[in-house]
């Protein structure tokens, strides 16, 4: 029986509901793999399993936040240290939104460790990080880790699983568009639903409540300025083989206010926003009266090389209009699949959709050492 080891970097929302969900599935597994996992680390306290003997999966939480935790090793040099001294295959999972995390990615695959994340920063960053992550990882020169990164797009929705299947048989991608954003996807289905019951809260009040239920990005601004949507489209461009340079190459539509664009802090912003709630009133107003809802979507045309990303109005019999809840809507036009776009349609942002989405790459890998 294979013995692996697993060392998790960060143990916040998606992080915890993680290894929640691979403490049931290491029980399901118990006679096949044996997996020990040996380092859970937040961003100023660990619990390392200096001897690879493995971390209690039912009992981390208090056992890190009771006496049983330290420093967590110094990244990057002390923690490869650390994970390569293992006697046997790593997968290290990257639950934070660092960037320091995923700028060494490709050392860590070039050392052997396999990398699953829905970390977007390693791949919506610089194209030479992208390419250099995918270079150093198996598949390419054969040597490296597996690397895996479902959750980056869509959450645990088979949004990237679904395009390497279009482009492995030989599909020929047109366009990709939808709602990209779970957090976009709740705020507009609230704030502005199909069918209003007139006891709609304003705008502020719903981007409170989408951080409440674990939507937004540690820091809600990445949502509403529109750059985490803009990620997961220069992660879907670079895949579908557009070298998009950088994250800012195309037009963005942010919805933070002018005035709020020096906010010191997500705290401050949060605690301004409600002064202009009567701003995106007017927008949704505006969309109303040509009979329409506005909502966030992002389009990459890949035949013709364009990304874009902001707010559309949509009319109230479209897919689009009709979304419940943090739900994404992903259509993928194709040579095959011609005018009928192949969709992939549901949550697109929680603790426990996006870790499942980990999970199932964790799998992927564990699959690829038998
Ligand atoms: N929430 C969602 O619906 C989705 C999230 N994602 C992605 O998942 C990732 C995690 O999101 P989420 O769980 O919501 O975020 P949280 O803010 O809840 O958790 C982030 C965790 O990362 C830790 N952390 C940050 N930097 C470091 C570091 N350098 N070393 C060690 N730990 C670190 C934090 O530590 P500490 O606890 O000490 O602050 C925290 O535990 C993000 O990249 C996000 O984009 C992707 C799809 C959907
Ligand atoms: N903040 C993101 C989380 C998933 O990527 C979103 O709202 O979609
Ligand atoms: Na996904």
């Amino acid at each position: 029986m294979s013995k692996i080891y697993v060392a998790i970097i960060g143990a916040g929302g998606v992080g915890k509901s993680f290894i929640s969900q691979l403490n049931a599935y290491v029980g399901r597994i118990r006679n096949k793999h044996t997996i020990n996992t040996i380092l859970i680390s937040r961003s100023s306290k660990a619990l390392q399993s200096k001897d690879y003997s493995g971390i209690n999966l039912t009992t981390w939480e208090s056992d890190l936040s009771g006496g049983g935790g330290g420093k967590p090793p110094a990244f990057p040099e002390e923690t490869l240290k650390f994970l390569t001294g293992a006697p046997g295959p790593v997968i290290l999972v990257d639950n934070t939104s660092s960037e320091e995390v995923a700028g060494e990615y490709p050392r860590f695959l070039s050392a052997g460790v396999h990398v699953v994340t829905p970390n977007k920063k390693g791949f919506s960053g610089s194209l030479e990080l992208f390419q250099a992550i995918y270079a150093a990882s198996a598949g390419q020169n054969g040597n490296g880790g597996y690397v895996f990164h479902e959750a980056t797009v869509g959450a645990g929705l088979p949004v990237l699983s679904t395009l390497r299947d279009l482009q492995d048989t030989g599909d020929e991608i047109v366009k990709i568009e939808g709602v990209f954003s779970g957090t976009m996807s709740y705020l507009f289905n609230s704030f502005a639903p199909l069918s209003p019951t007139g006891s709609e809260k304003p705008f502020s009040a719903c981007v409170a409540q989408a951080r409440e239920l674990g939507y937004t990005e540690p820091d809600p601004r990445d949502d509403l300025n529109g750059l985490d949507v803009a990620r997961k489209l220069t992660i879907l461009a670079r895949l579908s083989g557009l070298p998009v340079s950088q994250l800012t190459s195309f037009p963005i539509q942010s919805l933070i206010p002018k005035p709020l664009e020096t906010a010191a802090s997500a705290e401050e912003f949060l605690d301004g926003l409600a002064e202009f709630d009567n701003d995106m009133e007017g927008v949704k107003a505006a969309a109303e009266k040509e009979g329409a809802v506005v909502r966030y979507v992002g389009s990459l045309d890949v035949a013709k090389g364009e990304v874009s990303v902001g707010l559309r109005n949509f009319d109230k019999g479209s897919a689009v209009a009709g979304l419940k809840g943090s739900d994404n809507i992903i259509s993928f036009y194709t040579r095959r699949y011609g005018d009928r776009a192949l969709i992939v349609q549901g949550a697109g942002a929680g603790a426990e959709v996006t870790a499942m989405g980990v999970l199932s790459d964790f799998i992927k890998v564990l699959e690829r050492l038998k």
